[in-house]
C-alpha cells in the first residue's frame, strides 16, 4: 500500500439512502446544451466531424466567432416542462444537465463571469426552471459542471511556470466559487458531474480536488460526486495508487460499457451514452451510425445487469427544442419501459452464468429474478443454469404472467420453452426461485 493524503478515503461502496437511490435508478439521462447548440456542427457551409460541442476547437472556427454566439443565444421555444414530461415519458429516474461545458459559457446567472446566459437576447436562468420542473416530475437533478474553461484567463492545461501556479490558484477559486453558487441556487440538486479534469494542470491538484470534494459535501451534506473529479498525490484518476475508487461511482464508462461483472471491479458505476457514434451536443447532420431504441434497450439491459446504470444524451437544439429522431427514441423506449420496468428499477447484478440469448437481473427489492431476452435460439429453448442451491420453481412473461414451461435438464440446468418464437420486441421473463430439489420434473429425466 501506497501511503497517500489525497487517496481514497473510503474502500468500498458508499451505502448512504442518497447513494442507495442513486444505485436503483437503472435509467438516466444527459442533456448537453450550449453555446454549441447554435451551429448544430456546422459553420460556414462546412461540416465539422468532431464532436459538436468540441466546435470551439476547430481550427476552421475562430475563438472570437464562437465566443461571440452568445450574442446569438435564445432558446425560445424552451419550455421545462416539455423537457421534464419527455423525461418522465422516457422513465428515467435522474437527468444530468449541463450549467457549463468546457466553452466556459453558464446557462446561470453566475455572479462569477459576465459569459453567462444573462448577457444574452434569452437573458433569463435555464437551469433554475428545469430544476424545478424535473424535480416536480420525480426526477432527481444532477448538474454537469466542466473544470476545464476555455473562457477563463487563468485556465492552464499545465503547470510549469510559478505564473502558471499563480493562475491557477485564482482558477481553482473561481471554479470553487461557481461550485457553490450552483448549490446555493439550487439546492435540490442531488450530485455534481465533473468533466475536463484529466490535463495535467488538474492531476497536479490533487490536494484541492480532495478539499474541493471534501468541501462541497460539507455544504451540500449527501451530494453524490463521481470519480471524474478527484487525482491523488499521484496524478492518478478514478483510482488511486492503491487502486482505490476516488469517488462515489465509478465515472469513466463513457460511450463504453463494462465487458463483464469482473470489469467494474465490484463499484457502482454508470454509463453515460451517445445516440449517434459520438457528439453530445446537438448537431445538424450526424455521421454514422444513429442507434435504434433496441440497441439502446440493449446496452441499458446490459448495465444494469452488471450493477450499474445507463445514461442517454439528448442534445437539444438552440431553439431549446429536440430534433424528432430523439423525440422518438425517448417515446420507443418509454414504451418499452412501461412494460418492463420492474427488471430495470432497483434491479442489478445476478451472479449466474450469462448466456446468448441477454441478460438476468435481479430486484434489490424482492429478490426476483429477470431474464431481459434479445436472441431468441431457433428451437425456442432458452436456458437457465441457476447458481447451485437455487431451482427455479416459475417462469411467467412479464408483461401478461403467461406462465411458461420449464424443462429440468442435466444437474440444476433447465429449458424454459417459449411458445411462439416470433417475439418483435426485447421482452422479459420472470423466474421465481426456491431451495431444494428441482420443482419442475423434466420429461426425459434421465435416470
Ligand atoms: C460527457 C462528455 N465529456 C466530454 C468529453 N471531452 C472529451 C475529450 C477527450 C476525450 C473524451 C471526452 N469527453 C464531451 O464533450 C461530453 O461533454
Amino acid at each position: 500500500q501506497v501511503p497517500l493524503q489525497h487517496g481514497a478515503h473510503r474502500i468500498g461502496k458508499r451505502t448512504d439512502a442518497d447513494m442507495n437511490r442513486w444505485r436503483d435508478y437503472g435509467l438516466g439521462e444527459f442533456i448537453h446544451m450550449g453555446l454549441y447548440s447554435i451551429l448544430g456542427g456546422d459553420y460556414n457551409s462546412m461540416h465539422y466531424d468532431g464532436a459538436a460541442e468540441w466546435i470551439r476547437s476547430w481550427n476552421k472556427l475562430p475563438h472570437e466567432v464562437y465566443d461571440n454566439l452568445y450574442k446569438k443565444f435564445d432558446p425560445k421555444n424552451f419550455d421545462p416542462e416539455v423537457w421534464a414530461r419527455m423525461a418522465k415519458n422516457m422513465g428515467v429516474r435522474y437527468v444530468t444537465i449541463t450549467t457549463k461545458h468546457h466553452d466556459g459559457f453558464c446557462l446561470w446567472p453566475s455572479k462569477y463571469t459576465d459569459f453567462n446566459i444573462t448577457k444574452t437576447p434569452y437573458k433569463k436562468d435555464m437551469i433554475g426552471p428545469l430544476v424545478k420542473a424535473f424535480d416536480q416530475a420525480g426526477i432527481d437533478v444532477y448538474l454537469y459542471f466542466s473544470v476545464m474553461d476555455w473562457h477563463q484567463a487563468d485556465w492552464r492545461y499545465d503547470l510549469k511556470t510559478v505564473a502558471d501556479s499563480v493562475a491557477f490558484n485564482r482558477f481553482k477559486t473561481f471554479t470553487k466559487n461557481q461550485l457553490t453558487e450552483l448549490l446555493t441556487l439550487y439546492p435540490q440538486t442531488k450530485g455534481l458531474w465533473f468533466d475536463g479534469t484529466w490535463d495535467n494542470s488538474w492531476k497536479k491538484s490533487g490536494a484541492f480536488s480532495d478539499s474541493l470534494d471534501q468541501y462541497l459535501k460539507k455544504i451540500h451534506p449527501g451530494l453524490i460526486i463521481g470519480s471524474r473529479l478527484r487525482a491523488d498525490d499521484y496524478g492518478n484518476r478514478h483510482f488511486d495508487a492503491n487502486g482505490h475508487l476516488m469517488g462515489d461511482y465509478e465515472q469513466g464508462w463513457e460511450r463504453k460499457i463494462p465487458s463483464d461483472y469482473t470489469a467494474t471491479r465490484g463499484n457502482d458505476w454508470d454509463c453515460i451514452m451517445t445516440i449517434p457514434q459520438n457528439g453530445w451536443g446537438y448537431s445538424k447532420t450526424w455521421m454514422g451510425h444513429w442507434k435504434t431504441p433496441y440497441e439502446l434497450i440493449e446496452m441499458l439491459a446490459k448495465c444494469v445487469s452488471l450493477d450499474g446504470n445507463f445514461v442517454v444524451n439528448f442534445g437539444p437544439k438552440g431553439d431549446g427544442t429536440f430534433r424528432k429522431k430523439e423525440l422518438q427514441t425517448a417515446d420507443s423506449i418509454g414504451a418499452w419501459m412501461k412494460v418492463n420496468h420492474e427488471a430495470i428499477y432497483n434491479a442489478g447484478y445476478l451472479n449466474w452464468t450469462k448466456q446468448d440469448w441477454g441478460y438476468y437481473t435481479r430486484s434489490r427489492k424482492d429478490g426476483k429474478i429477470y431474464m431481459i431476452v434479445f436472441n431468441v435460439p431457433i428451437n425456442g429453448a432458452l436456458k437457465v443454469s441457476p447458481a447451485k442451491k437455487e431451482h427455479i420453481k416459475k417462469a411467467y412473461l412479464l408483461q401478461d404472467n403467461k406462465t411458461l414451461h420449464v424443462e429440468a435438464l442435466d444437474g440444476n440446468d433447465v429449458f424454459i420453452q417459449l411458445e411462439q418464437k416470433n417475439q418483435q420486441e426485447p421482452f422479459v421473463i420472470v423466474l421465481e426461485t426456491g431451495q431444494g430439489g428441482q420443482a419442475v420434473e423434466g420429461e426425459n429425466k434421465h435416470v
